[in-house]
């Protein structure tokens, strides 16, 4: 209740309704975005960051207020032959930075993605019992 909120990102997919369900929770929200001014400052005084702009690193330790809460939802593929698929996934916060500042973080990968998989499927378990009148 009252948290300060700062989504990064306002796109129709993740920032806007992002934003919406951090203010239905009584978070006072600010909207960041690629023209923003001073988005470390703004971001350093939230208590929340959601973030999905598909910037590698955007969020650096230095731009968060000690204790907040992160959530990564960014993910932008870097090619690496080491991996099995060739590539591997990266985050908009700088991970090794913000988990020395952040009370609790989502990490890239293993953070929001397995979730967004995970609600997909519950998600369509409930329109397919809606559709065939289960209930
Ligand atoms: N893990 C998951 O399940 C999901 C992950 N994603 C990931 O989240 C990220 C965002 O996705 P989506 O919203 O669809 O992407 P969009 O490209 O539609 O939106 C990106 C937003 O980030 C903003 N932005 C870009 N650069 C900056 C910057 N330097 N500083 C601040 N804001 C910036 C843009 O601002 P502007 O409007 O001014 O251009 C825009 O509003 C992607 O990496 C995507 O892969 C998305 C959906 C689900
Ligand atoms: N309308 C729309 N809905 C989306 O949900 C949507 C989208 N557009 N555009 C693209 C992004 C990207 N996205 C991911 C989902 C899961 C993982 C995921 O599960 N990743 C694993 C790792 C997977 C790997 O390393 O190959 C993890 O983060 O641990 C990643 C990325 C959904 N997106």
């Amino acid at each position: 209740m009252g948290k300060n909120a700062v989504v990064i990102g306002r796109s129709n997919i993740v920032g806007l309704p992002t934003s919406l369900l951090l203010q239905r929770h009584h978070a006072t929200v600010t909207i960041l975005h690629a023209l923003t001014k001073n988005p470390e400052q703004i971001t350093r005084e939230a208590d929340i960051v959601v973030t999905a702009s598909g910037v590698p690193n955007l969020v650096r330790g230095n731009w968060l207020k000690p204790g907040a809460v992160v959530i990564d939802v960014g993910t932008f593929p870097v090619e690496d032959p080491s991996c099995e698929n060739g590539y591997r996934l990266i985050g908009d916060v700088c991970y090794e930075e913000a988990s020395k500042v952040a009370s609790a973080i989502t990490p890239v990968p293993g953070g929001v993605g397995p979730m967004t998989i995970a609600m997909l499927l519950s998600n369509t378990l409930d329109s397919a019992k809606r559709a065939y009148d289960f209930t």
